[in-house]
């Protein structure tokens, strides 16, 4: 008998995690408090699954059918959670929603299930402090979009139960996703951190005049993003002088004055922020921004079967285990 896992919330990344459970085999419930949501995710996922089957790039051992069969939606959050090892939070990232959504989930949901939320920044703590089920409860964030980039943070709050993280770990790799799991919490966890370190940085760049926003771009499409699509920051470095201790020799106080020479964090508002969007959508208008979403999604494709053939390679370089 399949497991089960509850969605709570039928947007962009609640789809994305219906059809990454289904693909491993799990039995998927969908919530919403909007139930044409729900009704616009089967369609939706339906469609998807059929046409990634048909490109060859559907994910699992089952077939897109089988997939679909496993998915279902319910206007009940009681029979959202009924039978269910774990509930995936997925509702909007603004704190006063999300935290009522999980009250109302709080107390519908028994032990042992396990409550993980979606959630980009929010601490677990922050979201968790009050519910009765808190020890059982985490985060698992992804990565947009989850099907293509397979990144999952699993971060605990400091009262998370033990075995919680190590079971959505486990999940996490069963569904073909690539877990880190963060020893403690902190704002922003690890990619967004660095995520957003690169934005104000590039966004400065523009603002400052030094770059355009398609050149600014371009450092991170044809600059580090090659290297990082296979390699860490930390190997890149090590890699890039004779290790790390070499490449602190040579950079330690070059990156030190650089750094501190960037100042204060630009604000994202104001005419810089008409500036930059007057640049973005002169490329990309914002009518076309779904047409640019199945682009990137055919690259996101294209690069994961090629991270597969570059998996396939032997690997060489690493320490004798
Ligand atoms: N969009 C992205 O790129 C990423 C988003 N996330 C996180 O995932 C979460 C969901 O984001 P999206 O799917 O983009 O949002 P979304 O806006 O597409 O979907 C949110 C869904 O939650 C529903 N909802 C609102 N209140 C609810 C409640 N009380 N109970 C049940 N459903 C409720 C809404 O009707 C909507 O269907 C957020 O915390 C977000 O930060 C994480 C990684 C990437
Ligand atoms: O960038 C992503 O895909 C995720 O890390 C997210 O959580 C959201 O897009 C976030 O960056 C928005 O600030």
């Amino acid at each position: 008998m399949a497991e089960t896992i509850g969605i709570l919330g039928s947007g962009l990344i609640g789809r994305s995690w219906a059809m990454l459970f289904a693909s491993a085999g799990y039995k998927v419930k969908l919530f919403d408090i909007e139930p044409k949501q729900v009704q616009g995710a089967l369609k939706e996922i339906e469609s998807q699954l059929k046409e990634l089957e048909k490109t060859k790039l559907l994910r699992g051992k089952l077939s897109a059918a089988q997939q679909i069969a496993l998915i279902s939606g319910t206007s009940n959050l009681k029979d959202c959670v009924t039978g269910a090892f774990l509930v995936q939070e997925c509702t909007p990232e603004i704190l006063d929603i999300k935290m009522k959504a999980l009250r109302d989930l709080d107390a519908v949901v028994q032990a042992p299930t396990i409550i993980s939320s979606s959630t980009s920044t929010h601490m677990p703590s922050v979201l968790s402090k009050d519910l009765k089920n808190k020890e059982r409860f985490v985060v698992a964030h992804p990565v947009n979009p989850p099907y293509y980039v397979r990144l999952v943070e699993i971060v605990p709050a400091p009262y998370t139960e033990e075995w919680v993280p190590v079971k959505v770990r486990t999940l996490m790799e069963t569904i073909g996703q690539v877990p880190v799991s963060l020893k403690k919490e902190i704002a922003g966890f690890s990619l967004n951190r660095i995520q957003y370190v690169i934005l104000n940085e590039v966004w400065r760049q523009v603002q400052e005049g030094i770059l355009d926003v398609a050149d600014v771009d371009k450092v991170m499409s044809e600059g580090l993003g090659p290297r990082y699509a296979f390699l860490g920051a930390l190997e890149t470095a090590h890699l890039n002088a004779e290790g790390m201790v070499s490449y602190c020799e040579r950079y330690a106080s070059t990156i030190y004055s650089v750094s501190q020479s960037m100042g204060p964090i630009p604000h994202m508002e104001g005419k810089a922020l008409e500036n930059i969007q007057k640049q973005m959508c002169e490329r990309i208008p914002l009518e076309k921004l779904q047409e640019r979403r199945q682009w990137r999604d055919a690259c996101l494709t294209k690069l994961s079967v090629l991270k597969k053939e570059v998996e396939s390679l032997p690997v060489t370089g690493l320490a004798k285990k």
